[in-house]
């Protein structure tokens, strides 16, 4: 069952996410980061495996790609808001980049 994080579980959980770059979106219970990479390749490439990763988990990232660039918002919509699923996808993402 997923559920929505409780205050208490936010701190351990997105603390040493925000000191890696990802950062709250304004006016929405969700994560923010951009990915830069050397070249449009490079960039689908990473977007190719975080992809992956979000079928095998049934959790998938809003994200837009530019070039060498992917903007990434992490929620999750079955709760309005951020689970331990974020937490995760998060992470995997960064253990990719
Ligand atoms: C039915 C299906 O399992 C759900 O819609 C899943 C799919 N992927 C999802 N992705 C995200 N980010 N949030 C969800 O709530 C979500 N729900």
């Amino acid at each position: 069952m997923t559920e929505r994080l409780s205050e208490e579980t936010r701190g351990p959980l997105l603390g040493p996410l925000f000191d890696s770059g990802w950062a709250m979106v304004d006016g929405r219970d969700a994560l923010w980061k951009q990915f830069k990479f050397k070249s449009f390749v490079d960039a689908f490439a990473w977007m190719t495996k975080v992809a992956i990763w979000a079928e095998k988990w049934d959790h998938h990232p809003e994200w837009s790609n530019v070039y060498n660039r992917v903007d990434v918002v992490l929620t999750t919509h079955d709760v309005n808001g951020l689970s331990a699923l974020d937490a995760k996808l998060a992470r995997k993402m960064d253990s990719l980049r």
